[in-house]
């Protein structure tokens, strides 16, 4: 579970965060829509302690995550807007079996780990590929393979249909759908609704740093429009 307590986040004079409460259980899937800088990726970052709090704080699994951040990101993986960023190594296999390496796992449970990610994406048997030779779509499921190596509880993923035509983003949408029917918590941040809302458990709108909206799409679709986000 990850739990955030009012938090705030600023840069300089501006409170990008400004006092939000949230709580994520695990398994759900969750949709952090709002429009352009309205704060969805500074808040997310604090999901497994990528920043710190200026107040309030993020517990993950009960541990506050500025104390703890190696647990916290073993259980909280993140995969940014642009996949390259994501990216440690050459090749798909060396990719993704990093983070569990990191993880001081042994020689064999990195190795099951790294084709069970792989499988998921689909992407298994392309281990020796050079990661630079793939396609957007492509290096989009080599990036989710190296979260899911880290088997996390929850899956955080900024923007992970910017820039994929609509076959890759289909690909990568039946992949969360599909870990999320296997219990991963998935948080997708995205300001168009279009790709996620029908998948999500739940949908919450940011305005100006602070939650204006939370909710199934039922509950929230009429005031959507309201704070800038399109309805699907
Ligand atoms: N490193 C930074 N330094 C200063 N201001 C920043 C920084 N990063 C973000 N901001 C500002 O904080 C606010 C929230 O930005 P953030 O990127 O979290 O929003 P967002 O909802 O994810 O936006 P987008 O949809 O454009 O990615 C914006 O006003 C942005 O300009």
């Amino acid at each position: 579970m990850i739990e955030v307590r009012n938090l705030v986040h600023r840069y300089g004079d501006a409170r990008a965060v400004d006092g939000v409460s949230l709580t994520l259980a695990d398994g759900e899937f969750v949709v952090v829509a709002g429009p352009n800088g309205s704060g969805k990726t500074t808040l997310v970052r604090h999901f497994n302690g990528l920043s710190t709090p200026d107040e309030g704080s993020v517990l993950v699994d009960g541990h506050d995550v500025t104390d703890h951040p190696v647990t916290a990101r073993s259980s909280v993986a993140m995969v940014f807007q642009d996949p390259r960023e994501c990216f440690v190594a050459a090749t798909v296999g060396a990719d993704v079996a990093f983070g569990p390496a990191n993880l001081g796992l042994t020689h064999d449970a990195i190795e099951e780990r790294r084709e069970r990610a792989l499988r998921a994406v689909r992407m298994d048997g392309r281990e020796d590929e050079r990661i630079d030779e793939l396609s957007g779509g492509e290096q989009a499921r080599v990036a989710i393979a190296g979260a899911l190596a880290m088997d996390p509880t929850h899956l955080v993923l900024d923007e992970p249909f910017a820039g994929l035509d609509w076959p890759a983003r289909e690909a990568v949408l039946d992949h969360l759908q599909a870990l999320h029917e296997r219990g991963t918590g998935v948080v997708v941040v995205t300001h168009d609704l279009r790709d996620v809302a029908a998948s999500a458990d739940r949908i919450v709108v940011l305005s100006d740093g602070r939650i204006a909206l939370d909710g199934p799409l039922d509950a929230v679709e009429d005031r959507l429009a309201e704070f800038g986000v399109r309805p699907p």
